[in-house]
């Protein structure tokens, strides 16, 4: 650490002087608190404005600050895992200024991003990865001879997916790896945390008194020459026998530290400094305050996981979100018909993969408790979990965003289509999702649900359909999808009576003339738009399977020229599926597919995004003008 004492700053100054962790290594360890203070008030504030995660970003603060501090960062690689923690990382690697356009279109990312900086090592977002890609760092690192540790954050609720485990188990029997794993343990997923290894954890925190006795034994190990600190540690294993029960981590091969807290500076350095000289999967369990440092936070996690902007006339202490009430959602859509639909029928349970509050299921957790499920981090399991419900009689239902569910495909085709099992899910978040960006738009589920035998996939256009959607999956007896985008519809409301629909039957719902518009779900407004300028028909589709073979012959018998709209990949997605009706039936009738691009779509908000991908109605229209042009 250097010696010459810096002049006294303020703590505004102290975080302005910080453009690097390289300016951050040359303040005093003794300085290291007010700097915490100061970048806690820039995030409160900063976030305040762009919206955003708040409550995981104020609780890894000064886990922040000493990681950045100990390790020779960007040559030791740091892997977030989810990233949704890493605005105070951000801030000390350079991009403190540009923290105003987070999650703004063509702004900072609200993740980890390898393009955005040589600080992020990893591209992160969807949970639980950060282990396995930390172990590939430090074994690159062991292979090459290189002198650098891998160092992996991982919080409670991320530690809850398989992947995590699968990554402890391979890292734990390779010895010479120089992996460090921090499990970021703050009692919270979004929601409270659930399942075995919370209360695992929960028992490791009240050996604390040992613990305590144990972090000043490795204090002070690390000054001694490695050998006796292998003794000491043979020796110690041998006390923490006697003492404590051994920690799952320590069967997994990792010499496990901890807990310690995860806001004390004081604790932070030295053990991080300790382990960064030991050999080996090393594991360290930091304990910390989700929210810490904002009242508000502190006292509601949950609310302040993710916020919008703030009303900033009522004062950032108010945390009064600046949208306040919004119209209908989706979401809200889903979980009143799920509470209507579990009052009908006792065989009803659902399923979420640690996202309650997202999938709109707080009410029916409060009201069905016993028939509710958060399964944790754990998009895989919740299917098949699902599947063996369905087995034995039960009507599963597993809310799962778009993006999620990619990580459970094999369990959808291996475990429910291929047995044909009535599991439901509904599928939230599909098509651009907006300020999470790339990592999160369900951009794909169109694409790779169309090729798998027996599921049909329903795509409603509003939220009253939504309703009658929902309704209709849930009593069809085999695999269904009901997929639905972020936030609100045409405005529809939705009739309290449910009747089923036709299955593979779409609708017209405007006669035109020239061109056919074929709207799959969120795209009918557009179409509809598009319609009334050209005086074109406008079919709603409803389906993408069965799709509604007979309508698609039929405007293909009367138009010139069909165009699809989807929100999701055009490659693979629904108008793909129209294409392939009228080959096989030998139509000649041009087919203009719009969808979304070949590309990955950056995070801004969600009109943006559509315009963007040329999915908003004046690039609709510009589009068909062309396709009339090329071909006049
Ligand atoms: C595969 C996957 N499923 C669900 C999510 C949604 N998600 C984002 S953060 C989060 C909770 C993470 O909890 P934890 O790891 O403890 O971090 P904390 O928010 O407590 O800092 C979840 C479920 C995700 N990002 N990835
Ligand atoms: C980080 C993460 O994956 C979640 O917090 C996600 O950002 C939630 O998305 P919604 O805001 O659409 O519920
Ligand atoms: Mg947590």
């Amino acid at each position: 650490m250097p010696s010459s004492k810096p002049p006294a700053r303020s703590r505004a100054h102290l975080l302005e002087s910080i453009g690097s962790p390289a300016d951050l290594r040359k303040l005093e360890p003794g300085e290291l608190p007010a700097l915490a203070d100061a970048l806690r008030d820039f995030l409160i504030d900063s976030v305040s404005r762009t919206g955003g995660h708040l409550s995981s970003n104020l609780g890894t603060v000064e886990l922040t600050i000493a990681l950045h501090y100990v390790f020779n960062t960007p040559e030791d690689r740091i892997v977030w895992d989810v990233g949704h923690q890493t605005y105070a990382h951000k801030v000390l690697t350079g991009r403190r200024e540009a923290m105003s356009s987070l999650r703004q279109y063509h702004g900072l990312s609200g993740f980890p991003k390898r393009s955005e900086s040589t600080y992020d090592t990893f591209g992160t977002a969807h949970s639980s990865t950060s282990i396995s890609a930390a172990l590939g760092m430090a074994e690159a690192a062991r292979l090459r001879g290189e002198d650098r540790r891998a160092i992996a954050v991982i919080g409670d609720g991320a530690m809850t997916a398989g992947m995590a485990f699968e990554a402890l188990n391979n890292a734990g029997d390779i010895h010479d790896t120089n992996l460090l794993v921090i499990l970021n343990d703050n009692e919270m997923s979004i929601s409270p945390p659930v399942g075995a290894l919370n209360k695992h954890l929960s028992r490791l925190l009240s050996g604390r008194l040992y613990n305590g006795a144990r972090q000043i034994g490795k204090r002070v190990l690390g000054n001694l020459p490695p050998p006796v600190i292998e003794l000491a540690r043979r020796t110690e294993e041998h006390v923490k026998g006697m003492v404590m029960p051994g920690t799952m981590f320590e069967e997994f091969g990792f010499n496990y530290i901890g807990p310690i807290d995860g806001h004390d500076l004081e604790s932070l350095l030295p053990t991080l400094q300790n382990l960064r000289t030991l050999k080996g999967p090393q594991f360290l369990h930091v304990i910390t305050r989700k929210g810490q440092g904002y009242k508000l936070a502190e006292a509601d996690p949950i609310l302040y996981h993710g916020v919008s902007k703030f009303d900033h006339a009522a004062g950032i202490a108010t945390g009064k979100d600046a949208k306040g009430g919004g119209k209908l959602t989706y979401t809200q859509v889903f979980g009143d018909w799920l509470c209507d639909m579990a009052a009908l029928d006792k065989r009803l349970v659902a399923i979420t993969p640690a996202m309650r509050e997202g999938s709109g299921m707080v009410r029916f957790a409060h009201e069905y408790p016993d028939r509710y499920y958060d399964v944790g981090i754990a998009e895989q399991h919740a299917l098949t979990f699902a599947a063996g419900l369905a087995c034995e009689g039960l009507k599963p239902v597993v809310a799962i965003y778009s993006t999620f569910l990619q990580r459970a495909y094999d369990q959808l085709i291996h475990d429910i289509a291929l047995q044909n099992l009535p599991v439901m899910m509904a599928i939230d978040r599909a098509g651009l999702v907006g300020a999470d960006g790339a990592t999160h738009h369900g951009a794909f589920d169109l694409s790779f649900l169309a090729c798998i035998p027996n599921l049909v996939i329903f795509c409603p256009a509003d939220e009253d359909e939504c309703r009658q959607m929902l309704y209709t999956a849930y009593r069809h007896d085999g695999p269904t999808a009901v997929r639905y985008p972020r936030g609100s519809g045409l405005g529809s409301v939705p009739r309290q009576a449910m009747s089923e629909l036709p299955i593979g039957k779409g609708e017209i719902r405007r006669q035109g003339k020239g061109c056919a518009l074929l709207a799959f779900g969120s795209m009918l407004g557009t179409a509809l738009q598009v319609g009334e300028e050209l005086d074109a028909t406008v079919a709603n589709m409803r389906f993408v399977k069965p799709i509604d073979r007979d309508l698609i012959l039929q405007l293909a018998a009367g138009h010139d020229l069909l165009v699809t709209l989807e929100e999701n990949a055009t490659i693979g997605g629904a108008g793909s599926e129209v294409s392939r009706v009228l080959n096989e039936a030998g139509s000649r009738v041009r087919v203009l597919q719009l969808g979304l691009p070949d590309r990955f779509v950056d995070h801004g908000d969600q009109a943006q995004l559509l315009a963007e991908s040329g999915l908003d109605s004046a690039s609709v229209l510009d589009r068909i003008k062309k396709a009339y042009q090329v071909n006049s």
